[in-house]
């Protein structure tokens, strides 16, 4: 049962005006059970609605775009059942981010590989995820970098000062979630959001996902008008390493529920000429997860 102030994802999402360049990859995605079939884990922090394979490839078709990166979602744990059922039934058209313990065995991990997991994400938003000493993920990391696999991570943006020697001492490709979650009633030239800029700046390895207005916003829908700014800039400074998702089926929103059609349609906003778009949505997630 979900919870009971749980936002549904929208039903009749309306076709995109922009049309996202040919081979295009929704790059932050999730599937949620069937909850019957792939129960949601015990240690969760939420419970969902179902949301299942079918509907996100149905969703993939409808917004116009060719492939997926699903992410396992925390409701899930480090059960990744659903996440490989989705992999093996996408014909080679997604790929997936894993979460694993430190206990994975070496058999997991060629499953995991085999399915299409070509990453591994660590979740250190205090909502989601009980932290762990840092000791546990270079534990994993040791297990995953030999399998040319990468780490995604999502925190907020108040905890990165506090985790920046572990983020820069991390050996493999880093993907962050949602820019890092800023707060965007700072000024993008602010000190919080250019401690973000400079970590990209500085470490060639780490990469940003430029997703979730709708997680960001203050000025809120439809068009999200405080969080352009933030987008634009790291798709001016880093066009070649930053990603899009849809975020679909956008756990844990409270405020409101985006038209997924919508959140395709902000893109050419960010992203505002065809080279950053096909970078964005095309050449930079199929090196980093098709290559
Ligand atoms: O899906 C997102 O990217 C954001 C959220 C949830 C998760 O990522 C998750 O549960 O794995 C969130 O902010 O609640």
């Amino acid at each position: 049962m979900k919870d009971a102030d749980w936002l549904d994802f929208c039903p009749d999402p309306s076709r995109p005006v922009f049309v996202p360049p040919p081979g295009a990859v929704d790059a932050h995605c999730h599937v949620f059970g069937p909850g019957d079939q792939f129960p949601y884990a015990p240690e969760r922090k939420y419970t969902p609605c179902d949301a299942g394979k079918a509907q996100l490839f149905a969703l993939r078709d409808h917004l116009g775009f060719e492939r997926n990166v699903i992410v396992q979602a925390t409701c899930h744990g480090a059960d990744n059942r659903a996440l490989v059922d989705a992999l093996r039934s996408a014909d080679g058209r997604a790929r997936g981010v894993a979460t694993v313990r430190d206990t994975v065995t070496d058999e997991e991990l060629r499953e995991l590989h085999e399915a299409g997991v070509r990453g591994v994400r660590f979740n250190f938003v205090k909502r989601l995820v009980d932290p762990k000493p840092d000791a546990y993920y270079h534990a994993i990391i040791e297990r995953i970098a030999p399998l040319g696999w990468h780490v995604v991570v999502y925190f907020e943006a108040a905890d990165l000062a506090e985790r920046w020697d572990f983020f820069t001492s991390l050996p493999t490709t880093v993907v962050v979630d949602h820019m890092g979650r800023p707060d965007v009633t700072q000024p993008v030239d602010g000190p919080e959001f250019q401690r973000f800029v400079r970590l990209m700046r500085e470490h060639s390895n780490v990469w940003s996902k430029v997703s979730c207005p709708e997680r960001l916003s203050q000025s809120g829908p439809p068009t999200y008008d405080d969080v352009v700014p933030f987008a634009r800039h790291l798709l001016e400074q880093f066009p070649d390493r930053v990603l899009w998702g849809t975020d679909w089926p956008h756990p844990n929103l409270k405020s409101h529920m985006p038209d997924d059609g919508k959140l395709v349609d902000f893109i050419p906003r960010i992203a505002v000429t065809a080279d950053q778009q096909q970078k964005l949505l095309v050449d930079n997630p199929m090196r980093l997860y098709w290559a």
